[in-house]
Formats: C-alpha cells, sequence, structure tokens
C-alpha cells in the first residue's frame, strides 16, 4: 500500500521519520529537570536514580511504556545523563539472532545503559539470552559452529536495561518481570505541551507569543514529537507570511494549511471516523475491515489513529469492533441513525 508514504507525510503521525530525527534530536531535553510533563514517572524516575547513585550501584532495569512521540528515547539519554554513564543503543528489530545480542552484552562496560527500543520486537532467541543477562549478568557466548561448537560463560559487569515499548502487551511476562520499574509514559496535558512549545521556540531562537503556543499545543493530540514539528511548520509559516514572529494567526494559517483540525484531527482520523458513521453505521466493526476501508494498515490504525480517537472520546473498543460515538458524528456533523440518543441504547 502506498500509505506507508502518506503516513510518513502525515503532519499529526506520532512517529518520526529518519529525517525529523536530526531536528528532533536538538529539542531533546538532556537532563531530569528539563523533562516537561509527566509528574509521577519523572518523581519515580528521580527516586531510582538518587538511590541508586546513593548506593553507588547500577539502577534497576526500567522499562518505557507507551506510544509514540511521548519522550522514551529521550527519558533513556536522560537516565545515562543523569547516571554520568555512556548509552549503548539498539533495537528489538536489530537483534536478528542471539548472536547479535551476545556481541552487545559482551561489549558492556560496568555501568553502561542499553537501550533497546522496541524491545518487543526482539527475537525469541534473543529474548532469552536477556532473561538470563538481566537476572544473572550472564551469557553464554557460543563459539565456532556446528557439533565442535561450545558455549562459554560470560559474566558480565553490572548494566542497566532500559527497554523501550508501544506494546507493552507484547511483552511476554518473563521479560516484562525482569524490570525492576515499569513507567508508563501517558499523553500530555495541553499546558505541558505549551511548555514545549516555548521551550523548543526558544532553542530555535524564534519568538513566539502565548495565544499561538496554547494553539498550537491543544492541535497536537497530546504528544511533544507533534507540538514540536507543529511548532516548526508554523515557524516556516510565519517565516514565510510573516516578519517570522509566531503569533496566532500564524499558527491557525499553518495549521489549515496543514488540514489540522480544532481537535489536533487530520484527514486520516477523520477518514476512520467517516468510514465508521457512514459506511458502517457506526459500527461496531472490525480493526481489520476499517483499516482496510481507509487503505490503511489494521496496525496503523491500531497504534496511531485509534489512541487519540478512543481518548478523545469519539471511538469505543467493543468486544464487537470499533464502534463510534456521538461526539464523532457530531465531530463530522453527521446525525446518527435513529436520531440522537440512540446509541448504545
Ligand atoms: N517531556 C518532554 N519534554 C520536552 N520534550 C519532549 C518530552 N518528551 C518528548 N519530547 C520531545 O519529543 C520528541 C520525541 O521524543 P522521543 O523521541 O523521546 O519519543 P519516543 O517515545 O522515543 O518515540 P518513539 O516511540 O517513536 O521512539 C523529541 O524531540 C523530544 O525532544
Ligand atoms: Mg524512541
Amino acid at each position: 500500500m502506498a500509505e506507508v508514504d502518506d503516513q510518513g507525510a502525515r503532519v499529526v503521525a506520532p512517529d518520526a521519520s529518519d529525517l525529523e530525527r536530526a531536528a528532533e534530536a536538538a529539542l531533546r531535553p538532556k537532563r531530569l529537570a528539563d523533562f516537561v510533563g509527566q509528574p509521577t514517572v519523572r518523581s519515580q524516575l528521580q527516586l531510582l536514580l538518587d538511590a541508586a547513585r546513593g548506593r553507588g550501584v547500577t539502577p534497576d532495569h526500567v522499562l518505557l511504556a507507551g506510544p509514540p512521540g511521548l519522550g522514551k528515547t529521550t527519558l533513556a539519554m536522560i537516565v545515562a545523563a543523569e547516571m554520568g554513564t555512556s548509552l549503548r543503543l539498539t533495537s528489538g528489530p536489530a537483534i536478528q539472532h542471539a548472536g547479535d545480542l551476545a556481541a552487545i552484552l559482551s561489549g558492556l562496560q560496568e555501568g553502561d545503559i542499553l537501550f533497546i527500543d522496541e524491545i518487543h520486537r526482539l527475537a525469541r532467541t534473543a529474548e532469552e539470552m536477556l532473561y538470563l543477562a538481566m537476572e544473572d549478568f550472564r551469557v553464554d557466548v557460543v563459539v565456532g559452529k556446528g557439533p565442535g561448537a561450545t558455549s562459554i560463560p560470560l559474566t558480565l559487569p553490572p548494566f542497566t536495561v532500559v527497554g523501550a515499548t508501544t506494546r507493552s502487551g507484547l511483552l511476554p511476562a518473563p521479560l516484562r518481570d525482569r524490570f525492576g520499574f515499569t513507567a508508563h509514559l501517558e499523553f500530555y496535558e495541553v499546558e505541558d505541551l505549551e511548555r514545549v512549545v516555548h521551550r523548543s521556540a526558544g532553542l530555535l531562537g524564534v519568538p513566539i507569543d502565548a495565544a499561538a503556543a496554547h494553539e498550537i499545543a491543544s492541535r497536537s493530540r497530546g504528544t511533544p514529537r507533534i507540538a514540536n514539528r507543529l511548532l516548526r511548520r508554523v515557524v516556516d509559516f510565519a517565516q514565510v507570511n510573516g516578519d517570522g514572529t509566531v503569533s496566532l494567526r500564524s499558527a491557525r494559517g499553518a495549521l489549515t494549511l496543514f488540514e489540522v483540525d480544532a481537535l489536533g484531527l487530520d484527514r486520516l482520523d477523520r477518514a476512520v471516523l467517516d468510514a465508521l458513521c457512514r459506511r458502517f453505521g457506526g459500527g461496531p466493526v472490525g480493526l481489520t475491515t476499517l483499516a482496510v476501508t481507509v487503505g490503511e494498515e489494521a496496525e496503523t490504525v491500531e497504534t496511531v489513529v485509534e489512541p487519540y480517537l478512543v481518548r478523545e472520546g469519539f471511538m469505543v473498543r467493543t468486544p464487537r469492533g470499533r464502534a463510534a460515538t456521538p461526539a464523532a458524528w457530531a465531530h463530522l456533523g453527521l446525525t446518527p441513525p435513529g436520531g440522537e440518543g440512540a446509541l448504545f441504547g
């Protein structure tokens, strides 16, 4: 499906293209104190790190769970910075065989933070090796091939695994259990996103007024990555069409141009709601059917469209499939079959 490209171009997509990652690096908070919002996670993590530092040990393994763009990679980097240690970066899909993981593990230094992004996508054999490494700081390195192969047990220096996952439900329980602390990142409040926008505008050297920051924040779907991206488009707009100062007018102009509505819904979101209401009478309809109707992968609809629609009360998940709420019908300017109040009757 060609939608992979469209997906990458979506201005409210919660995930980032490779190109965007470079722009993001410049805006990443480096220390816990600069990390905006998520007060619960921040205090929990602060405690964990302070305690480890106090005892002079490496912190417990940390699992960061939550939707894309909420700050998992940022927090992993912050853990390393706060502990004054180095970060080794890898990801589930990058580890195809147990041997790949063994090579990484055997290169670790004491206190290193091993960041495993998308840890739910680790190969099965690597997963088992990781259990042992996390629990006993041991790894069995296989030397040679075939019948002559021998396995040499290697003791690892103490280190900390920071795992990140957008799908914590997919993590096998034994792996989940080996994390001493799981941080569940929540979507951000508008006020927090306003602070993200102000902070980023400051780093970009762009003047912005409070109304503009509020406008961008309220259309950012609770996601700092989206707030930063919308800010960049708004800055473009302000520089091309004005004097470069980001005002409410330029914020609205840019967001209208990119078809992000007042609630942060874009074309794909509206297409999903529209299909749900017009084609399926409000549902319930299965995820796959719904995804095919809008020409998207089921996984895309499930991970990047649905969470926001559910959270904003436009869609509900029922045992028989996805259903539109009265708010969805209202947002599309449609009347539900049987009129108002007929739903969920
Ligand atoms: N709490 C925060 N305060 C300020 N900026 C933030 C915060 N959280 C995230 N950001 C910014 O949002 C962008 C995306 O964050 P990050 O890469 O950490 O997300 P992620 O959860 O790792 O996403 P993915 O699941 O796609 O890997 C970064 O540029 C980062 O600077
Ligand atoms: Mg990340």
